[in-house]
């Protein structure tokens, strides 16, 4: 069934847009010698301006990014029967597969995805809560969860360093939180009428991709879509909203999408940093400059998932409600 178009929903269409195999790219093992300033500066230029970069030599062993892909791709290719107990178009349940958009009944366009989701905090809770099948699954993302929350601290401090503010700025509770979202877009017949995922900005503070080996992830910057080639063991990183909303605009969230192709299926992990459910959320003192006044008011966080979701996450309609007009 095809759906109607809502009004900030595009499709892709058939035109080749440019595909970037130059988007930054931060060697992680240099942040651990002499040029940890010029890294940090790097990183900070590059969630300026590009709004997102890629890391490579990231400390996440190879092995355990292999294993952890090929897990998810196994559960996404496991018979139906072993999949619907964790199946649901209830957004209360913190652990469940759906298909499309986490809101199927109500969205105006359906997606070609099936998403798995699921927290990672804390660990020995939720763990109890994730599927079962592979049998291999908890102990290979469990361990893979807590080796993705150590690289995401690593870069939020390399971030903190270049903002001036203090160490472990954005520890304890503005990062206390950890959710694993696993895309899957099996091979689409007309990619040109669909999307994976349309366009959007993480609503946490910061996302850790891992998009695979095959192309799908696109990037909007200067008024044009920009396709973000993968690089082999590399990790993509996205400022999420919150980090624009504390940095009062210094960081821009990243607006991005996946298109579909006809050939492969294509299984992309999602590791979203984010703040406590309870988390006071607003700029922060030292990030507005004497010119400026507060771009946004104070919120709890789960203040903004609720709006975020309730809006689908159209872009230019979820920071709306936490804006303040000087
Ligand atoms: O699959 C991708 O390349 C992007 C997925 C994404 O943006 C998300 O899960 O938030
Ligand atoms: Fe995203």
């Amino acid at each position: 069934m095809e759906k109607l178009v809502s009004s900030w929903f595009t499709r892709p269409g058939n035109h080749v847009i440019p595909r970037c195999n130059t988007i930054l790219v931060v060697d992680l093992s240099k942040a651990l010698a002499h040029d940890r300033i010029a890294i940090a500066q790097q990183i900070l230029k590059a969630s300026q301006e590009f709004r997102f970069f890629q890391v490579v030599n990231h400390g996440v062993p190879e092995n355990l990014v292999t294993d952890t892909m090929n897990v998810f791709k196994e559960f996404f290719e496991l018979p139906a029967e072993d999949k619907v107990s964790v199946y649901s178009n209830n957004l209360k349940r913190p652990c469940r597969l759906y298909t499309s958009s986490s809101n199927y009944d109500h969205e105006n366009v359906h997606l070609w995805r099936d998403n798995l989701r699921h927290p990672c905090h804390p660990l020995e809770d939720c763990i109890k809560i994730w599927p079962q099948k592979p049998t291999r699954y908890r102990e290979i993302v469990a361990t893979y969860s807590i080796e993705a929350k150590k690289l995401g601290l690593r870069i939020l401090e390399l971030l903190s360093e270049g903002l001036g503010l203090g160490s472990g700025f954005f520890g304890d509770k503005l990062s206390e939180s950890s959710l694993l979202s696993v895309n899957h877009y099996p091979p689409c017949p007309d990619p040109s009428l669909t999307l994976g995922v349309s366009r959007h900005c993480d609503p946490n503070l910061l996302t850790i991709l891992h998009q695979g080996d095959e192309y799908g992830l696109q990037v909007f910057k200067d008024g044009e879509w920009i396709g973000v080639e993968p690089l082999h063991n590399a990790f993509v990183v996205n400022i999420g909203h919150q980090l624009q909303i504390i940095s009062n605009n210094k960081l821009k969230s990243a607006e991005h999408r996946a298109v579909t192709n006809s050939r492969v299926a294509r299984t992309t992990a999602a590791f979203f940093i984010n703040p406590s459910d309870d988390c006071v959320i607003e700029p922060d003192k030292s990030l507005i400059d004497t010119n400026e006044s507060p771009a946004y008011r104070p919120f709890q966080f789960k203040e903004f998932l609720l709006n975020y979701s309730s809006l689908m996450g159209n872009p230019e309609k979820c920071l709306e409600p936490f804006e303040l007009h000087a």
